[in-house]
């Protein structure tokens, strides 16, 4: 990569807010064709540090350069005119909106004073050919899949003649299936010489992708290595500053009493059809039980409806042997349920409110945090240092609105919370989405030891290490219906794969559980 010319320089990089520096001092180069990975510890500043050369944020020293020239990035609006792209975590597409009325939103090619939606169909049809992306520019957004909305984000950037493309955590969204194409359009980028930085949290990732990686730790550069010459492991050191076990350490579990007892749920959808069918399955106390099954099979609508978040159609939710069928979330809550939930924006914090004020959301008219009906605040302060502390939550302050925080910490203090409860069923969706691999390990031990400690965990995870590693037992989703049960062994692996594409395990294996 050395021979080719430097597309985008930062130099000297510092941004601060009340009470953190963010980026300090940072320099980076990308080059022209290359993929660059940004790699760092939650809150180290990456997402700061894309911002500001996306124009989203000023930076309060140094400058950048773009092919050799100075710029000022004022604004979204520069970056576009300066042929850098972005494609965030969360999309900003308009739902009823077709593909191709996105694309060209605030960009609109026009024939006299009518809209030319024809020639923007040819011209975005054109692009998604180019780079492989596989995108009807008729479809309705609503109607596509979260890879395929993701690609629509990327079209937009190319629509509008982007060279650097920057992406954040673009795979915590997505599939496995969905990672693998990502990867192939994100080279075939880089083969028609688009230059592409990426945020990721993902070794592999990195590892089968990019060819440099810049590792961040705490708003600092702490290195810019040739991934080539790099192993996983030498990253993840570079990144946390000590050694990372990759591996889930755990003794041979000793389960106790039926915790939570499903039998025959059924949720139906919109539409009428079961989303989840007569799934019956049991978890008991020092136990943890995985779901495996891909993204979107009814693994949603089961935690919904356990959690009380949606009302099943008939079956039976017993938690400790009390039916919560038709219960509230509170009513759950109060039955000694937490959770972790899939969306943590929508559902795990309130981002207008504070670090602290978050981390009692379930228990706040309680003892100690309040006292015939008032506040204490100095109990509420006190759990939320404490837990911040414990679960290594960074941020500036306890008093920070969720929303400042980085993504990643905000998952911790999501975990912080749920863990803390001293529930008798944890229900973990996803739980290290958007984790970097030091906070991986810490959140596995808790998990861990939160089942040592006698604790039923249900864990759904598409990240099959994950599953494997962390559960005691599995159980196999497709189309609502669970498949089978099983140890979670890796000799089963081959069969679970099978089930997770919808084969039903023989008689023979279904009884062995
Ligand atoms: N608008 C803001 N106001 C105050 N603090 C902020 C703001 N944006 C970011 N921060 C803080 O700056 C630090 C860096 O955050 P940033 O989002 O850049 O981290 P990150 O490396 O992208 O983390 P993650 O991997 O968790 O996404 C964090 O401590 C965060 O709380």
């Amino acid at each position: 990569m050395e021979h080719q010319p430097i597309v985008a320089e930062l130099k000297g990089i510092t941004k601060r807010f009340p009470g953190i520096v963010a980026n300090d001092n940072i320099s980076f180069q990308l080059r022209k064709g290359e993929i660059h990975a940004l790699l760092g510890e939650n809150g180290a500043g990456k997402s700061t540090l894309m911002n500001i050369l996306f124009g989203l944020y000023q930076p309060d020293e140094g400058h950048i350069e773009i092919n050799g020239e100075p710029v000022v990035i004022d604004g979204a609006g520069k970056a576009i005119e300066l042929r850098i792209g972005m494609v965030h975590q969360h999309f900003k597409l308009v739902k009823p909106f077709t593909v191709a009325e996105n694309i060209i939103l605030g960009n609109e090619p026009t024939k006299g004073i009518e809209v030319d939606i024809k020639s923007a169909n040819v011209r975005v049809r054109e692009l998604s050919d180019q780079y492989g992306l596989k995108v009807d520019p008729r479809f309705r957004i609503e109607d596509i899949t979260v890879g395929m909305q993701q690609r629509v984000e990327i079209l937009k950037t190319l629509y509008r003649g982007a060279d650097i493309l920057i992406f954040d955590e673009p795979s915590a969204v997505l599939t496995v299936q969905e990672i693998d194409e990502l990867m192939e359009i994100l080279r075939a980028l880089a083969r028609e010489g688009k230059s592409i930085i990426i945020i990721t949290h993902k070794l592999k990732e990195i590892m089968a992708l990019a060819d440099t990686c810049t590792v961040i730790r705490r708003g600092k550069v702490v290195g810019s290595v040739n991934v080539k010459e790099s192993s996983e492991r030498q990253l993840a050191e570079l990144m946390v500053g000590r050694s990372v076990n990759f591996q889930v350490n755990k003794e041979k579990s000793k389960p106790g009493k039926a915790i939570l007892e499903l039998s025959g749920l059924t949720v139906q959808g919109e539409h009428g059809k079961a989303v989840v069918e007569d799934v019956t399955f049991q978890i008991r106390a020092g136990e943890i039980f995985g779901i495996a099954g891909v993204d979107g099979n009814g693994q949603t609508q089961l935690v919904e409806a356990i959690t009380g978040m949606r009302k099943a159609n008939s079956g039976s939710i017993k938690v400790n042997g009390k039916e919560l069928f038709g219960a509230s979330v509170r009513n759950v809550t109060e039955a000694g349920v937490s959770h972790i939930p899939e969306d943590r924006h929508k559902h795990g914090l309130v981002l207008d409110f504070t670090v602290s004020e978050n981390m009692v959301l379930n228990n706040y008219y309680k003892e100690p945090y309040s006292r015939t009906g008032i506040l204490n605040y100095k109990a509420i302060d006190d759990n939320a240092s404490k837990l911040a502390q414990q679960f290594d939550v960074r941020m500036s302050s306890i008093h920070t609105e969720a929303r400042q925080l980085s993504g990643g910490n905000q998952q911790k203090a999501i975990i912080a919370r749920e863990l803390t409860r001293d529930p008798e069923l944890i229900i973990a969706v996803q739980p290290t989405r958007g984790l970097d691999v030091g906070a991986i390990e810490f959140v596995h031990k808790q998990l861990v030891e939160a089942r040592n400690a006698g604790k039923a965990v249900l864990l759904v995870s598409f990240e099959l290490e994950e599953l494997y590693g962390l559960s005691d037992r599995l159980a196999v989703i497709y189309e609502g219906r669970i498949m089978g049960q099983m140890e979670a062994d890796e000799k089963n692996e081959e069969q679970i794969g099978l089930m997770m594409a919808g084969n039903v395990m023989g008689d023979a294996q279904r009884h062995t559980v």
